[in-house]
């Protein structure tokens, strides 16, 4: 599904990645984790086409940047960025509908055919949003913008879905209820690799099969998730002392005391 080799990425001559190589393979879920600035946007941009690395390669799908139309490899990718820039009021259903232009607006002489309508309104029922199928996005909760961002990521059918903090802004309802949305996907779509982006381990869902631990533009672990999101290795990424448990599939992070000297 992706395979970076050796990436650097180099802005404002300010190395922001360094030495970075991951492969993701179908149907895995992937959990990028680490400390404010590490570098996990910048890695979602060039996972997503949207950015090229200054050295090493990406493999998106067996095609490389650089050498493809990064126009057609960005329709094969979902890409969920809970700050989605759309001001005016689309309805749900019209949200869903752009994943297939790959624009924020509804396009200008643009018309589903009804097999297109009627998977977005499949879609919108999957995520749990039907009864809003026709309400403005500017009156919708963000829970409810969260969960209409996925259905309009999934209507393209990519193989592929990027996932930046896609539970920033929720009550721990709304969090849970999209945690449980991602699970179900994941039955749904067995064959749909993706990577979630967040700081807090508490928003893993239970899925998940793999992580990446990131610090200051390096990868500092990636693998089975068992093996990666260990106490040891969590403290040394966001530099503190923490502590993980794993409890029927999910993690939390609390600090670890030192024990007091006698
Ligand atoms: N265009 C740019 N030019 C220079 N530096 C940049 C640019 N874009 C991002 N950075 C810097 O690169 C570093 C990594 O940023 P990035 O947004 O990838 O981190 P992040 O891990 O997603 O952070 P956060 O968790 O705070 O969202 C930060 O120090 C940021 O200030």
């Amino acid at each position: 599904m992706l395979e970076l080799k050796d990436v650097d990425f180099v802005r404002d001559g300010k190395p922001l990645l360094s030495g970075v190589t991951l492969t993701v393979g179908e149907g895995e879920r992937w959990a990028l984790l680490g400390p404010n600035g590490a570098g996990k946007s910048t890695m979602l941009g060039l996972c997503g086409a949207v950015t090229h690395p200054t050295r090493g390669t990406v493999e998106i799908l067996g095609r490389r940047l650089g050498t493809v139309d990064i126009r057609t490899l960005r329709e094969s990718i979902g890409h969920v960025n809970p700050r989605h820039p759309l001001r005016s009021p689309l309805s749900i259903r019209d949200v869903v509908l752009t994943g297939l232009t790959g624009t924020i607006e509804r396009m200008a002489r643009w018309e589903p055919t009804p097999a297109q309508s009627a998977r977005a309104l499949e879609l919108i029922d999957l995520l749990g949003v039907g009864a809003l199928a026709d309400a403005p996005w500017t009156t919708i909760s963000q829970g409810e913008r969260g969960r209409a961002l996925i259905a309009r990521a999934l209507i393209s059918d990519p193989q592929l879905m990027l996932l930046d903090e896609p539970s920033t802004g929720l009550d721990v309802a709304a969090r849970e209820q999209l945690l449980e949305v991602l699970d179900q996907i994941h039955t749904t779509h067995p064959h749909l690799a993706w990577i979630l982006v967040t700081h807090h381990l508490e928003e893993l869902p239970t899925c998940t099969t793999h992580a990446a631990l990131i610090r200051d533009g390096q990868l500092l672990a990636a693998g089975p998730v068992d093996e990666v999101i260990t106490t040891d290795l969590i403290s040394t990424t966001f530099a503190h002392p923490i502590a993980i448990t794993h409890h029927a599939g999910r993690w939390t992070a609390t600090t670890r005391r030192r024990t007091q000297p006698n």
